[in-house]
């Protein structure tokens, strides 16, 4: 079995600062069962217990916990860095922790039907509220008349992107992503099916087999397993796959919104009424650039769009916070950024 140090499971000084004068010794989280979850250590792979009757789901893959080796018990979950979650179904909604300090997600797109900027800017927000470093990734570059097209694009809708285009099926164009998945750097992928995820994943993985995880029996005494979701890349980092990070939604992405749409939050602020709507109020700052042919009224549709799905959302939280209140409690961690906070 290969061994890792910490610093090879992407351990830092955030973690460290935490783990101080405490006692169990740090796991990370590589996969969650429903009684019991999976952790890489120095020292191998451990399963383990939560305490008392805690669910496995206040856990995500990528946490950092400390267990006492002795019993195997995962005694607590460290703050984390960044949080991604998805908004759950049922009602009302509550968020799902997906992953855990990701440091980079990977916004997959191709270079052709499936380019969509609207898509593109729910990605970036999300990205950005849960403290995650965005790339977008462009791939069937290789089939597109004009990648460089695609490119530019992605990068016009806020200064925020670095885009980058190639073909997912050659490791060695691949490799342009390395740096974002060199040692103990953590990367996740999202977009929609088919474009090149999975493709990507195993360019970066070099193909290996990631169907080792939990065993156990449910409640109706069948076997079943869990998946490891935490796979190591060949530049010494890693990959985040699980099954939720395909269905991501939108939540609680307030201020990641403003981030990606700051150019219309700023001429907002210089609307001559606070409360302007932007539709047919006289010293409108938004429609003057719009008449000046300098804003696409797209974007303002699209801003308008996320805002109204976003305030939907936080709805559906804040009763979930209410009836719940140790999620509350991990959705403010999730939120609480680490060194990604722009402006450090
Ligand atoms: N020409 C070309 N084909 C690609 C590229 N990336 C992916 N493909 C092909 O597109 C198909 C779909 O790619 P996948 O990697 O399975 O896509 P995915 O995003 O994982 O899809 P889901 O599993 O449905 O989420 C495969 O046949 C790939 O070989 C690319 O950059 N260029
Ligand atoms: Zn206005």
């Amino acid at each position: 079995m290969t061994h890792f140090s910490l610093a090879d499971l992407g351990w830092s000084a955030h973690f460290a600062s935490q783990a101080k004068g405490k006692p169990g010794a740090p796991a990370r989280v590589c996969a969650v069962a429903r009684d019991r979850i999976e952790a890489l250590t120095p020292n191998g792979t451990v399963a383990l217990t939560l305490p008392g009757k805690r669910s496995t789901g206040t856990v995500a893959v990528g946490d950092w916990v400390l267990h006492d080796p002795a019993t195997l018990r995962s005694l607590e979950v460290l703050e984390r860095r960044t949080l991604l979650q998805r908004r759950a179904a049922g009602a009302p909604a509550t968020p799902q922790a997906i992953a855990a300090n990701v440091d980079t997600l990977g916004i997959v797109s191709a270079c052709n039907h499936d380019f969509n900027v609207a898509r593109l800017e729910r990605y970036l927000a999300l990205a950005d509220a849960s403290g995650c470093l965005p790339l977008v990734v462009l791939t069937r570059a290789d089939e597109a008349d004009d990648a460089a097209n695609y490119r530019r694009r992605a990068e016009a809708i806020s200064p925020l992107v670095v885009a980058l285009t190639l073909d997912a099926r050659d490791p060695a164009q691949v490799a342009r992503l390395a740096s974002r998945a060199d040692r103990g750097q953590t990367l996740a992928l999202v977009g929609s099916s088919g474009v090149g995820k999975t493709t990507l994943s195993n360019a970066l993985t070099g193909r290996q087999d990631g169907t080792r995880g939990i065993r156990e029996d449910d409640s109706r005494g069948r076997h079943t397993t869990t998946a490891r979701a935490l796979h190591r890349t060949t530049g010494g980092g890693w990959l985040v796959d699980t099954p939720g990070m395909r269905e991501l939604g939108l939540t609680g992405a307030a201020d990641g919104i403003e981030t990606v749409f700051a150019d219309l939050s700023d001429l907002a602020a210089r609307c001559r009424f606070t409360d302007c709507r932007h539709e047919t109020e006289p010293g409108c700052a938004i429609r003057a650039e719009i008449a000046a042919g300098r804003l696409d009224p797209d974007r303002l549709a699209r801003w308008r769009k996320l805002r109204r799905e976003d305030a939907r959302n936080a709805e559906t939280l804040a009763e979930a916070h209410a009836r719940d209140r140790s999620f509350g409690r991990l959705v403010r961690q999730g939120k609480a950024r680490g060194r990604h906070k722009r402006g450090d």
